[in-house]
């Protein structure tokens, strides 16, 4: 469906302002489909430290507040778990039960990444509550996401393919992979800005090039590490996405994704609120999800680095941590990374980089 289809790109948004009550207006529909991914998305940036507790109280506030998919699992998805990727604190699959008890009406949602993930977490997450699964690969390689569609689709899950760092690929390049993942049953094709280096333009032209060759949906999924995830949202809105990915303050990679709750007013302001309660996103980003977060994600200096750099989100805090190590500068790390073009799956390059960095600077301090 095209954004004039849908009657909301030429319309006239409300300009009156809000009174924090009887929202979401009335006759708001057309926007696009939610999905939260504070439990998720939000585990890079919580170490994926995430309890039992924490995943209730948030799964709840936004299942009352209309959020249509919660996604939840290990930041690097089903089985993410390891020394690789970080230990999580709690079991992925007991985080998904308790997510699916308390939502009435949200549909679960978990990330696989293939090489990763494997059926056998699948089943398992599916018989805990998930509804959907979101095959994530890098954007270049969606061929291998062949097996994982096929035997979602047999499950009955409604199946959505991730195109990773799509900042990497122009649009005529990833119209070829989503038209793959489209091919092996996907439901929905994302834009994935894994590295937040995408511009409001570079965000329009991906999104409408796959609404243009794709029959299915499209999604567009941001991270603010240029400072610009919320308006790169508006441009995927304006190209026509059908979903868009937030996460309550931003809890995510790197400098974190678009707000959920920023989403919300933004999306009720332009007249086209899918049915999300603004205020109710509102407290629980400050009242449910700010107590319990380690630090505020923010486009600093070196989230500014991955973005400007195109490096993948996650790489951050494993950045930081090996820049603290070695003592050098973590953007030398990432920008050495970007120029290397890292993807998801070579953290160890992280390693390898900050002590190849450490020894060049061993040598220049001897000679
Ligand atoms: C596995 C990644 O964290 C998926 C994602 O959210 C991204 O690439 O961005
Ligand atoms: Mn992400």
């Amino acid at each position: 469906m095209t954004s004039a289809a849908r009657g909301w790109a030429s319309g006239s948004p409300d300009t009156s302002w809000p009174t924090g009550k009887g929202w979401p207006r009335e006759g708001g529909e057309g926007g696009p489909r939610i999905t939260d991914t504070s439990l998720r998305d939000g585990s890079h940036a919580m170490g994926h430290q995430f309890t039992v507790e924490q995943v209730r109280s948030v799964a709840r506030a936004l299942d009352e507040a209309g959020v249509h998919v919660i996604e939840v699992t290990h930041g690097d998805g089903l089985a993410g778990t390891s020394i690789q990727y970080g230990f999580s604190r709690t079991p992925e699959m007991d985080l998904i039960s308790t997510a699916a008890e308390v939502c009435e009406r949200a549909r679960i949602a978990s990330l696989l990444v293939p090489g990763i993930g494997t059926v056998n977490e699948l089943r398992e997450a599916a018989e805990r509550g998930t509804q959907i699964v979101r095959i994530a690969t890098q954007c270049t390689e969606a061929d291998i996401s062949r097996q994982h569609f096929e035997i979602a689709k047999g499950m009955g899950l409604e199946a959505i393919g991730f195109l990773m760092m799509a900042h990497m690929r122009e649009p005529a390049f990833l119209i070829e992979q989503a038209k793959l993942m489209e091919s092996y049953g996907a439901d929905c094709v994302y834009v994935v800005d894994s590295a937040g280096a995408l511009l409001p333009e570079g965000a329009r032209q991906r999104v409408a090039a796959l609404k243009d060759a794709l029959e299915c949906d499209v999604g567009f999924h941001a991270h603010d590490n240029l400072g610009v995830a919320v308006g790169n949202s508006i441009a995927a809105l304006d190209a026509g996405t059908d979903q868009l990915d937030g996460s309550l303050r931003g809890l995510g990679a790197g400098a974190g994704n678009a707000p959920t709750e920023l989403l919300a007013a933004v999306l009720d302001r332009m007249g086209v609120n899918p049915g999300l309660d603004v205020f109710g996103l509102m407290d629980a980003a400050e009242y449910v999800m700010a107590p319990f977060m380690p630090f505020q994600p923010f486009p600093d200096r070196d989230a500014i680095t991955i973005g400007y750099a195109g490096v993948y989100s996650t790489f951050l805090l494993h950045a930081k941590r090996a820049a603290e190590r070695y003592g050098i500068d973590p953007r030398e790390i990432l920008v050495e990374l970007g120029a290397r073009q890292a993807v998801a799956g070579q953290e160890d390059w992280i390693l390898d980089v900050a002590i190849e960095l450490a020894r060049n600077k061993e040598k220049e301090g001897v000679a």
